[in-house]
C-alpha cells in the first residue's frame, strides 16, 4: 500500500480581536486569518489496528495529545470504521509558536482519512467536526483569507490576500495558547477589523500593514520584551508593518520588497536563530 500525503499549512492572524469571555471558557474573536506556505507534509499509511505517530522534530508529541491522535480518534467514532494508521510528521511550522501548526496537522488528517476510509465528507463537514478538536482547525481546513468569528469556527471568505512577502521570526519560547488568552485585558476598545478588511479588498498592502492588531500582543510583550525588538528590528529594516501572531511568539514583517525581507533576515541573526520567509497563499 502507498503513502497519501498532505500538505498541512500554518496560518497567521493580520488582526485578532478578542471580544469577552464565554461561559465554557472559550473567547469570543473577531480576526483575520491568512494561510502562508510554510507547511508541514504529512505521509499517511494504512494499518491494522492503532495509531503510530513519528516525526523529525521531538516536540511533537507521538501520543493521544497530538491532534493527529485526535482526528483519528474522532473519525473512528464517529465512522464505525476500526482501522489503524501510520503518520510520518516532517515539521517544519515551529511548536506552540502561533502559527497554529498541530491544528493544520489535525485538519490534514482530517481531510487524509475522509479520503482513506471513504467516508464522503464535505469540507463543512469535517470543519463541523473539527471545531471539537481546536478553535483553528476549521479554518485550516478553508484556508485562504477568511474572517474568524464565534470562537474562530465562524468563517467568511474574504477575497485572497495572495503571494505577500512575509518574514516570520520566533525567538525560541513555547507559549500555550490558554495561557496567552488568560492574560488578555478584556474591555471595550475594540481593533477596527472592517478597516483591515477594506484594506485587503482595494489590495491596499500598506493599508494592510498600517491595521494589523492583535490584543494578545502587550501582555505577552510585556513578559518576553524580545517580541518587542524583533517588531522594531523588523520596522526598522523595511518592513510595512510588523506584528505577533495569534497567541505568539512568532512576529510576522509584511513587506513590500524581497530586497528589505533580505536586509531584515540579516538583522535578526543575532536576536533570534528561527528566521524562516514565506508567503501569503
Ligand atoms: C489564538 C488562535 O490561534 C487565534 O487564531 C486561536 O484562537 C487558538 O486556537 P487553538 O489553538 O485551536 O485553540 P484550542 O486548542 O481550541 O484551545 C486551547 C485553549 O485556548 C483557549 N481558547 C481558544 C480559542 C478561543 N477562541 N478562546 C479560548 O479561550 C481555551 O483556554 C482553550 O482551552
Ligand atoms: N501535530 C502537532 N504538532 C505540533 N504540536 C502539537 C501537535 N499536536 C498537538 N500538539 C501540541 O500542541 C501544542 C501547541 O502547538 P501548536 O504548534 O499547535 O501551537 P500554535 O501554533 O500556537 O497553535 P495555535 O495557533 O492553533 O494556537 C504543542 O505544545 C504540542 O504539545
Amino acid at each position: 500500500m502507498g503513502e497519501l500525503i498532505i500538505e498541512s499549512y500554518g496560518k497567521i492572524n493580520l488582526t485578532l480581536d478578542i471580544l469577552h469571555k464565554r461561559k465554557d471558557g472559550y473567547h469570543e474573536i473577531n480576526s483575520v486569518m491568512q494561510r502562508i506556505d510554510l507547511k508541514d507534509t504529512l505521509a499517511f499509511k494504512e494499518i491494522d489496528k492503532g495509531i503510530i505517530i513519528e516525526s523529525n522534530n521531538p516536540q511533537v508529541p507521538k501520543d493521544s495529545t497530538n491532534l493527529v491522535y485526535k482526528a483519528w480518534e474522532k473519525l473512528k467514532q464517529i465512522s464505525g470504521i476500526d482501522r489503524g494508521i501510520h503518520v510520518k510528521i516532517d515539521k517544519r511550522i515551529p511548536v506552540a509558536a502561533g502559527l497554529a501548526g498541530g491544528s493544520s496537522n489535525g485538519a490534514a488528517t482530517l481531510q487524509a482519512i475522509n479520503q482513506l476510509w471513504n467516508l464522503k465528507l464535505s469540507d463543512i463537514e469535517l470543519m463541523k467536526i473539527g471545531k471539537d478538536l481546536g478553535a483553528d482547525i476549521p479554518f485550516c481546513i478553508m484556508g485562504g483569507t477568511a474572517l474568524a468569528q464565534g470562537i474562530g469556527e465562524k468563517l467568511i471568505k474574504l477575497k485572497p490576500f495572495t503571494g505577500k512577502h512575509i518574514l516570520l521570526c520566533n525567538p525560541g519560547i513555547e507559549i500555550s495558547t490558554a495561557y496567552a488568552y488568560s492574560k488578555v485585558q478584556l474591555g471595550e476598545e475594540r481593533l477596527d477589523v472592517d478597516k483591515l478588511i477594506s484594506c485587503i479588498e482595494r489590495e491596499d498592502l500598506h493599508c494592510v500593514a498600517e491595521n494589523l492588531g492583535n490584543k494578545m500582543e502587550t501582555p505577552i510583550i510585556q513578559e518576553y520584551p524580545i517580541i518587542d525588538k524583533i517588531k522594531s528590528t523588523m520596522i526598522e529594516s523595511g518592513a510595512l508593518g510588523a506584528l505577533m501572531s495569534g497567541s505568539g511568539p512568532t512576529v510576522f514583517g509584511i513587506y513590500d520588497d524581497e530586497e528589505k525581507l533580505l536586509f531584515t533576515k540579516d538583522k535578526l541573526k543575532d536576536i533570534s536563530k528561527i528566521i524562516i520567509p514565506c508567503k501569503t497563499i
